[in-house]
């Protein structure tokens, strides 16, 4: 039973044809500034959703569970993202304020991850976020709570048809990690 989803899973196309060159020396320094660069151009080639990315988090017994979320803001703040406390990643985060993103724009073999400690941002901030989401209902909602991730690396990831796949890790001031 496993072995036609095993052949379909290995018969899946790899990256598109034609991937874009990625030379991290004339890149932007701040990646802030690389990231809306990359999300400007992943729109531009039709990906419907670069904001959609993974939140990973871990509890305080450390068994990670992560879920796609939508990325509100990079601000001085750090990345914003908003969602319940109630929720098993409000409730995660409460007890252990670190978390990991991963974005990926699979029509241009990109990928960016993202990670570091979470911080709540005001409660004003998370009302705003919460009238602005789309089909807002004029509702209120208490538990919802906008956070900031205050990266301590960030990393670019661009596919290579020839295996050089190129990694551009930095800390969130651009130095490199190596
Ligand atoms: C593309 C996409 C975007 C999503 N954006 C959000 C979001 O911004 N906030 C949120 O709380 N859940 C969002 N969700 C739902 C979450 O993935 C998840 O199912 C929900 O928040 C419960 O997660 P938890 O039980 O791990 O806390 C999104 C789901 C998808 C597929």
């Amino acid at each position: 039973m496993s072995e036609p989803f095993r052949r379909l899973l290995r018969a899946l196309p790899d990256f598109p044809d034609t991937l874009p060159d990625f030379d991290p020396e004339g890149a932007p320094t701040d990646p802030a500034e690389l990231f809306r660069h990359w999300l400007g151009e992943a729109l531009a080639e039709g990906e419907r959703q670069p904001h959609a990315c993974s939140l990973a988090t871990a509890g305080g017994d450390g068994k990670p569970s992560s879920r796609m979320l939508i990325l509100k803001n990079i601000d001085d703040d750090g990345w914003h993202f908003a969602t319940s406390r109630t929720s098993r990643k409000g409730r995660e985060l409460g007890a252990n304020p670190h978390a990991a993103m991963t974005f990926y724009w699979p029509t241009q073999g990109r990928q960016v991850r993202v990670a570091g400690a979470v911080v709540e941002l005001s409660a004003e901030a998370s009302a705003q976020d919460w009238a602005e989401r789309p089909r807002a209902d004029g509702s209120t909602n208490p538990h919802w709570q906008l956070y900031a991730l205050r990266p301590a690396e960030i990393e670019f990831w661009q596919a290579s048809h020839d295996g050089n796949h190129v990694r551009h890790r930095v800390g969130p001031d651009g130095s490199p990690l190596g």
